[in-house]
């Protein structure tokens, strides 16, 4: 579905200062992989997931997103989730997820419904009539997930969604996520400074090293399905986290 081959953006700032914030960025994406992009402060995520929805252009590199028989229009084909769930505090649930479908001019009835669903489908199901200050943290990023597949995009690009919950909600949130990747069947490209939840979650992980910026690995995480927490105490969990703060520098 994504194929990126040699990828690379650098900002220049006003006073003409260079920035590279990402070079060699290369890997192929297939339809229902979660690739995990990880990596410290700076080292280009967030640029390379506005390359993938459009927002950037890179300077130099191939970029292929969707095929002639499944083309690829980023405005409508892409659903995001943030760190903060940026809803309307104004909108009760049902109409915070509705948004990208009335945005994007899509029949309202069958939105609403596919958006009752979706709310059912994050485990919210009861809350559609309530306002965003009437949930928790997590249940806010619930509804933002939800919000980011109602118009059902091909792609989901999620910017360190759980990095402000504390640790405990943040591992009910990774299981949550692999439970609704599962039945969305959506691909989704997810962002995270925690190399733990990179690997719990991700079909696939890309790692980014800073200084300078690069993509300095991209490999398949050949893990057994249903994840689950304990996985993580594993010798190929292990093998796996190790291999990462290698490429870091940190091991
Ligand atoms: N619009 C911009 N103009 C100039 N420089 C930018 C811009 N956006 C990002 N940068 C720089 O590009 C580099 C990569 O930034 P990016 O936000 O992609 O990193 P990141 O890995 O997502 O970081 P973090 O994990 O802290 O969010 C950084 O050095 C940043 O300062």
């Amino acid at each position: 579905m994504i194929r990126l081959e040699g990828v690379k953006k650098t900002y220049v700032s006003r006073e003409g200062a260079r920035q590279v914030a990402i070079s060699d960025a290369t890997m192929t994406v297939n339809t229902g992989d979660l690739v995990s992009l990880v990596g410290p402060s700076g080292c280009g995520k967030t640029t390379l997931l506005k390359i993938l929805a459009d927002l950037h252009d890179a300077d130099e590199g191939v970029i292929e997103i969707g095929t002639d028989d499944d083309p690829f229009t980023p405005g409508r084909d892409v659903g995001m989730v943030f760190q903060q769930s940026l809803l309307l505090k104004w909108r009760r649930v049902l109409d915070n997820v509705m948004l990208p479908a009335e945005i994007l001019g899509l029949p309202r009835a069958e939105a609403r419904a596919r958006a009752r669903h979706l709310i059912e489908m994050v485990g919210l199901a009861g809350y559609e009539d309530k306002y965003p200050y009437e949930l928790s943290g997590g249940m806010q990023q619930r509804v933002a997930i939800a919000r980011a597949l109602v118009h059902d995009p091909k792609l989901v690009l999620m910017d360190e969604p759980f990095g402000a919950l504390d640790a405990l909600t943040r591992e009910k949130m990774n299981l949550e996520l692999l439970r609704i990747w599962e039945e969305s069947g959506k691909t989704i490209v997810f962002v995270t400074h925690s190399i733990q939840e990179a690997v719990l979650l991700g079909s696939h992980c890309a790692v980014l090293t800073s200084g300078p910026a690069r993509m300095a690995d991209y490999f398949d995480i050949d893990l057994p399905y249903p994840r689950t927490l304990d996985m993580k105490v594993t010798e190929p969990f292990g093998e796996y986290t190790r291999r990462i703060y290698k490429l870091l520098g940190m091991a």
